[in-house]
């Protein structure tokens, strides 16, 4: 990947956000970077005039919200993490700093101050590297900070309470949001626009250039003093893991500064390669053909080849054979799976190429991101989600026309039979429903901290996990609050195979598995009730059903916690999860929906203070209260 070189070198590693801020999710998520959002509990309040400059206050909060984070995660047991990433953003204006509005009132002292000036936002930055030693928290830590002058025109007291009605002052520094309504507020930017919104990408990713790749000898003379380093440096850094399809586009159509050579793209179905710097000598006439190619349509023509050679390589056990043991030559590997030497190797050479293995003159390696998520030992293993894409949902996909033309499940052309009642197939087999609970453990591993995290939950001092499954989302929440007593409550043939994905060496007792029909009988007593990928498998008549019984049993004060890929209201973003929305096309009669949906199905049943919160990871979070 040549964009992200430098973000894949946190791909291993354990990446916190110590933000709550939804901008600077999605400005991070958006590069592809993986993190969990854990928001800092760090009240903003040091004193102002002890700072000599506004970029000295706002660095000194985002250290402080950051390390807030980072000891409250060592401290309560939980893996440290390896980076915490802080940032506080405020304008300053007639040397005073602007935070978020505390009430309109505030918003329009603020506004009215900015009117018809220039005035700057600084975002401070930190980086804090993490380690325990001797069960201390050790930190290095890296700040930074970025100025961007804004320029608003002479606003107007109509439009400024306008402008304030509309809410979105609220949660933002000096009052406005340049990126969304604010943005007809400015006359000018000098400087980066995204700082303004909450976190400056470019100086973060030059940052994280200085500390992890320093530039080679021969290539310093490409970078200049303030840019990040330019793309033929990056080039040679570049580790297949970190490539990520939403990049992909400006391969081939890039050219280097360098006069040495243009990106190509590596061999896709029309055999043009790709990833390489080629020397002109060597070009053979691509360069000129290779801004024409549509690489992002090429790429998603194979996609379903991808998908495949992932399943089959993890059908197969490689990922397991080389983490036992690695470099393994292709016969090696072919005898331990009982598989043919040529096709094994064409599918190694496959995987290699789509970043999942390494290959060396010795043999394959698993990468680092194989051995964590794609070995079936791994601790947060997909293996259980891809052999259930492989054996349940690819079948179902072959029959996704006649879905869209009939607008309905296909179970029964996938699998010969109808279905009446969606988990009946799941459950009538042992491998199925073995199969099927792995894979929903597998997600809710990979998700539970962040869905955990996603909000303070402390206040509630038991939970109920309906259509909980295997518990890996409860024995999360008892870890990060300690007082709290969970109850697992799901099907009795999913209460009865639930113990072979039990944690070994966790507080167990304050989980509890009761088995029960979340539709038919009476549900378990909960401060909060939580529906994580439950909503998503049922249409709209079946959710009043659930919500009117959940609140039928909600005293005033407990809550729902719901755990889903949210679609953007506009629906047109977000691949995932409306490629997710597919896949419950084709074998459920629910969708997915998007934060607003739920908020207006939740209201319907009392309850009120909805907050949503985009985690940057599979699942999103959204909290509602009883009234
Ligand atoms: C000027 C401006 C600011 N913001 C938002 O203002 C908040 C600043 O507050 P903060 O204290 O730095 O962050 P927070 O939101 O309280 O989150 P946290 O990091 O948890 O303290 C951040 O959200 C920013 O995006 C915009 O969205 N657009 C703009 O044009």
């Amino acid at each position: 990947m040549v964009l992200s070189p430098v973000l894949g070198k946190l791909v291993s590693k354990r990446v916190v956000l110590a933000s709550a801020s939804p901008r600077r999710q999605e400005i991070l998520t958006n590069v592809g970077l993986r993190f969990e959002v854990v928001p800092s509990w760090f009240k903003e309040t040091l004193e102002k005039s002890s700072f000599a400059a506004p970029y000295e206050y706002a660095i000194e909060t985002a250290k402080q919200k950051a390390l807030e984070v980072a000891n409250r995660m060592h401290v309560k047991h939980l893996r440290t993490p390896d980076i915490v990433i802080g940032a506080d953003t405020i304008v300053t204006v007639d040397e005073q700093i602007l935070e978020k509005p505390v009430d309109k009132q505030d918003a329009y002292r603020m506004l009215s101050r900015l009117s018809g000036k220039e005035h700057s936002v600084f975002t401070g930055v930190v980086i804090i590297h993490c380690s325990s030693k001797d069960n201390q928290l050790e930190t290095e830590i890296t700040d930074f900070y970025e100025e961007t002058k804004v320029k608003f025109s002479d606003l107007s007291e109509e439009l400024l309470w306008e402008y304030i009605h509309s809410g979105e002052p609220m949660d933002k520094a000096g009052g406005y949001g340049i990126q969304a309504l604010g943005g007809m507020l400015v006359e000018y930017v000098h400087g980066d626009f995204l700082n303004v919104v909450g976190f400056p990408l470019n100086h973060f990713c030059k940052k994280l250039a200085e500390l992890y790749c320093p530039p080679l000898k021969h290539t310093i003379q490409h970078i200049k003093h303030d840019s990040i380093p330019s793309v033929d440096t990056f080039e040679s850094l570049s580790d297949g893991e970190s490539e990520s399809s939403s990049f992909k586009e400006h391969k081939g159509a890039i050219k280097l500064d360098s006069p040495s050579g243009v990106i190509c793209n590596s061999e896709n179905s029309s055999g043009v390669r790709t990833g390489s710097v080629v020397p002109l000598e060597n070009q053979n006439g691509v360069s000129d053909s290779a801004a024409k190619v549509p690489s992002k349509i090429l790429d998603l023509m194979d996609g379903f080849r991808a998908s495949k050679a992932l399943f089959v390589a993890s059908k197969l056990k490689m990922f397991d054979h080389l983490k036992k043991k690695s470099p393994l030559k292709a016969v090696d590997i072919a005898n331990e799976a009982g598989t043919s030497v040529c096709g094994t190797e064409r599918l190694l050479d496959a995987c290699t190429a789509l970043g999942l293995l390494e290959k060396t003159p010795q043999g394959y390696s698993n990468t680092d991101s194989a051995n964590t998520y794609l070995a079936s030992d791994g601790e947060y293993s997909l293996h259980g989600y891809i052999i259930h894409s492989n054996d349940h949902l690819w079948p179902l996909f072959t029959h996704l026309e006649s879905a869209v033309k009939e607008g309905s499940r296909q179970n029964h052309r996938a699998f010969g039979k109808k279905t009446e009642d969606l988990f009946n197939d799941y459950y009538q087999s042992q491998e199925v429903k073995q199969r099927f609970m792995a894979a929903m453990h597998s997600i809710a591993r990979l998700t539970a901290r962040d869905v955990a995290t996603a909000f303070d939950l402390s206040e509630f001092k038991t939970a109920c996990d309906l259509g909980g499954c295997t518990g890996a989302l409860a024995h999360e929440l008892i870890q990060i609050y300690p007082n709290m007593k969970v109850t697992v409550f799901d099907l009795p043939e999913v209460i009865a195979n639930t113990s072979c994905f039990q944690p070994s060496e966790q507080r167990v007792a304050s989980v509890t598995f009761v088995s029960g029909n979340f539709f038919t009988d009476d549900l378990p007593e909960a401060d909060l009730y939580i529906l994580s990928r439950v909503l998503h498998d049922w249409p709209d008549e079946k959710i009043h059903i659930l919500l009117k019984k959940i609140s039928a049993v909600c005293r005033p004060g407990c809550g729902i916690l719901l755990a889903e890929m949210l679609l953007d209201d506009e629906k047109k973003n977000g691949r995932t999860a409306l490629l997710q929305s597919l896949n419950m096309l084709v074998q459920t009669e629910g969708k997915e929906r998007s934060g607003s949906d739920y908020r207006g199905l939740l209201e319907q049943h009392g309850f009120s203070k909805v907050k949503i919160k985009l985690t940057g990871n599979l699942l999103d979070a959204v909290l509602c209260v009883k009234i």
